[in-house]
C-alpha cells in the first residue's frame, strides 16, 4: 500500500491514475482530509495505514505558472522547503522508504561543454546563487533539506507534457501562449515520469536524486513545428525577440531553462522514450479537453 501526499494536484492525480491502470492499492491523502504538513499527524496517519512506500507529490507551482509564487511566498516557502523536512523527519521516524516530487527548475542552461546537468551538479538557480524565480530558490531549499536523507528518492520533474489537452500541460501552453519564449530545454513526459517514480523504488534501486527526463534537449522552435507539422499546420507562432522582451511583457520572474542528464536513471535499466519521440507521440495521440457549451 501506498500513501500518496498531494494526490488531488496535477502530478499527485497522474499517480493516482497509473496506480489505478494497474492495480495498485493506495490512499491519497489531501490536507482537508489529513494534515500532512504536520509532523504528528503525518505520523499518525503512517501508524494507522501502516504503508510500505509513501511519495510527496505535495508543492506549491503557482497558478497559472510560477509568477503567482513571487506574491504567495509563505505557501510557497511551506509547500516546497518547510514540507519536505516534515515528510522527512516522519518516514525517518517510521523508517519509511519514500519518494519526492522535487524540479530541474533548480538549473539555468548547460553545463560548460553543452552537456546536461547530473545529479552531482550542485544548483545553480538558486538563493544561493541568487539568480533565481522565488519557486526555484524553494525548491533548491527542498532539496537541501533533504541532503543525506535516509530511504528517500528524489525526483527530479521538468515542464510536464503528456498527449491531454489540459492547462498546465507544456504543449498546451505552448499552444495557448500568445508569443513565444526561444529556449532550450529538457522536458518530462508525465505518463512516463511517474511509471519511472514508481519503478525506482519497485525495482529497489538506489535511493538517491534522480533526473527524471526523457533523453535529449529540446528549443521551442523545435516543438513548435512538430505542432504545427501535426496539429495546426495553419498557426503562425510569435516569438519574442529575447528574454528581456519575454520579461517586460510576459513574465514577473525569470524562468529556468536548462538541460538535464537522465543517464543515471537509465543505467538502472528504467526506460525513459528520447524526448522528440516522445513529444512527436503525445501530438498524434492529442486528446482536446472537452468542449464546454
Ligand atoms: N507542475 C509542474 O510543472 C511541476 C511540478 N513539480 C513539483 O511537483 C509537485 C506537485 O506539483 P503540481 O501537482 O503541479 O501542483 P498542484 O498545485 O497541482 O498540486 C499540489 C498539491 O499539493 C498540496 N499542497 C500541500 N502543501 C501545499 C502548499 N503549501 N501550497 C499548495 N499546495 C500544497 C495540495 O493538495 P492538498 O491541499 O489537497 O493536500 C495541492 O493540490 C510540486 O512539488 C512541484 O514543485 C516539479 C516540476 C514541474
Ligand atoms: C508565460 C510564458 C511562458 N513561455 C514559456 C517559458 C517556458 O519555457 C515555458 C513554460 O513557462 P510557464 O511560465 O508556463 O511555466 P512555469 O511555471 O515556468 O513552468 C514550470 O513550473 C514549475 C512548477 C516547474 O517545476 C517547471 O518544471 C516548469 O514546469 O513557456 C512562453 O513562451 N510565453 C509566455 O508568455
Amino acid at each position: 500500500m501506498i500513501i500518496i501526499l498531494g494526490s488531488s494536484g496535477y502530478i499527485g492525480s497522474e499517480f493516482t491514475k497509473m496506480f489505478d491502470r494497474q492495480g495498485i492499492e493506495y490512499r491519497g491523502i489531501s490536507r482537508r482530509e489529513v494534515d500532512y504538513s504536520h509532523r504528528d499527524s503525518l505520523i499518525r496517519l503512517i501508524r494507522e495505514t501502516k504503508p510500505e512506500f509513501l511519495i510527496n507529490a505535495a508543492g506549491y507551482t503557482g497558478k497559472p505558472n510560477v509568477d503567482a509564487c513571487e506574491l504567495h511566498k509563505a505557501d510557497c516557502l511551506m509547500g516546497n522547503a518547510v514540507l519536505p523536512g516534515v515528510v522527512r523527519e516522519a518516514c525517518e521516524s517510521e523508517s519509511l522508504t519514500w519518494g519526492h516530487v522535487s524540479s530541474g527548475c533548480i538549473y539555468t542552461g548547460a553545463r560548460e561543454d553543452g552537456s546536461g546537468f547530473r545529479e552531482t551538479d550542485p544548483p545553480n538557480f538558486s538563493f544561493r546563487t541568487n539568480n533565481c524565480s522565488f519557486y526555484s530558490g524553494t525548491k533548491a531549499l527542498g532539496e537541501e533539506v533533504l541532503a543525506g536523507a535516509e530511504n528517500c528518492y528524489v525526483w527530479r520533474l521538468r515542464i510536464p507534457f503528456n498527449h491531454e489537452e489540459t492547462p498546465r500541460n507544456y504543449l498546451t501552453k505552448l499552444m495557448r501562449y500568445n508569443t513565444l519564449l526561444e529556449a532550450t530545454n529538457s522536458v518530462s513526459q508525465l505518463n512516463e515520469f511517474v511509471q519511472a517514480c514508481l519503478e525506482t523504488w519497485t525495482q529497489r534501486v538506489d535511493t538517491g536524486i534522480y533526473n527524471i527526463t526523457n533523453p535529449g534537449k529540446i528549443t521551442t522552435r523545435q516543438v513548435v513545428a512538430m505542432i504545427q507539422a501535426h496539429l495546426l499546420p495553419e498557426k503562425e507562432f510569435k516569438f519574442f525577440d529575447d528574454e528581456s522582451q519575454f520579461m517586460q511583457f510576459a513574465a514577473k520572474t525569470p524562468r529556468s531553462n536548462c538541460v538535464m542528464d537522465s543517464s543515471k536513471l537509465l543505467a538502472t535499466g528504467i526506460h525513459l522514450t528520447p524526448i522528440e519521440e516522445a513529444i512527436e507521440h503525445a501530438l498524434k495521440s492529442w486528446t482536446p479537453a472537452p468542449t464546454t457549451s
